[in-house]
């Protein structure tokens, strides 16, 4: 196995749903380390982008390469829906359910299910069902669950949408804690603040297509287009 399966080279990438084009054309790679953060306005194509990566998404055109084949690739990533989607089962088997499904020895299950379980605040909850939980602890648990086989890339679209303060700066802490684990990220956000907090390189989509790309640096320091001024600005933009 190799030691990550970046970097993914989109080139020529479009998705036309009946007519309408949704993305593209799309050029983009993404090499192996950090958090790229996908930031536009609505419908402009950061969810179908994440999608496409995730490799979900039907192309019209065009080809999403990752460094390994794709059948190893899709088994080292992990995705994380904006509305957490629970098992009706416990917090346990929510957590532990990626661990079972790759015939994890039940010790070693169990050992990781603790550890996020404590992670994320929900120790003294294993067996409470999961559906249970309030918004912003389904997407603790969603994310931990994502996170408890050590993806090498983790896609998160909109995790914090809804979400309070405190739930926020829980998600950003593990995020950050990922990140110096060498997990890549690639993630949606509405949350300019966000962006601006985690991300080592962000896209701005406008209209299904990369509109501006850059190190965060300069991409929140000194935005190129005038597009870009003006969402940072928050005119709306059509
Ligand atoms: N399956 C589909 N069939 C037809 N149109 C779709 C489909 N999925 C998305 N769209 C449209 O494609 C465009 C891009 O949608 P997408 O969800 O990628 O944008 P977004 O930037 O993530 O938006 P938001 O910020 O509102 O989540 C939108 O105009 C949306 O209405």
């Amino acid at each position: 196995m190799v030691s990550t399966i970046l970097p993914l080279t989109l080139k020529d990438v479009a998705v036309r749903r009946r007519g309408k084009r949704l993305l593209g054309p799309v050029d983009l790679t993404l090499d192996p380390d950090g958090l790229t953060m996908i930031i536009g306005p609505n419908g402009s194509g950061k969810t179908t982008l994440l999608r496409v990566m995730h490799g979900v998404e039907r192309l019209s055109t065009g080809t999403a390469t990752w460094a390994v084949p794709e059948e190893e690739a899709r088994h080292r990533q992990s995705y994380v829906f904006q509305t957490p989607i629970m098992l009706r089962r416990t917090v346990a088997d929510n957590l532990g359910y990626p661990l079972r499904l790759l015939n994890a020895p039940r010790a070693q299950v169990n050992a990781r299910v603790r550890h996020w379980a404590e992670r994320i605040g929900l120790a003294d909850r294993l067996s409470l069902q999961a559906t249970r939980l309030s918004g912003g602890e389904k997407q603790k648990l969603a994310l931990a669950r994502a996170l408890i086989r050590k993806p090498d890339v983790l896609f998160l679209d909109e995790p914090c949408a809804n979400l309070d303060g405190a739930s926020t700066r829980d998600i950003e802490s593990i995020l950050q804690t990922a990140l110096s684990e060498k997990t890549r990220i690639i993630m949606t956000t509405h949350d300019l603040g966000q962006a601006r907090r985690l991300a080592s390189d962000a896209v701005f989509m406008l209209h299904g297509v990369v509109h501006e790309r850059g190190p965060a640096s300069r991409f929140f320091g000194a935005a190129q287009t005038a597009e870009l001024q003006a969402f940072f600005r928050g005119d709306i933009i059509a």
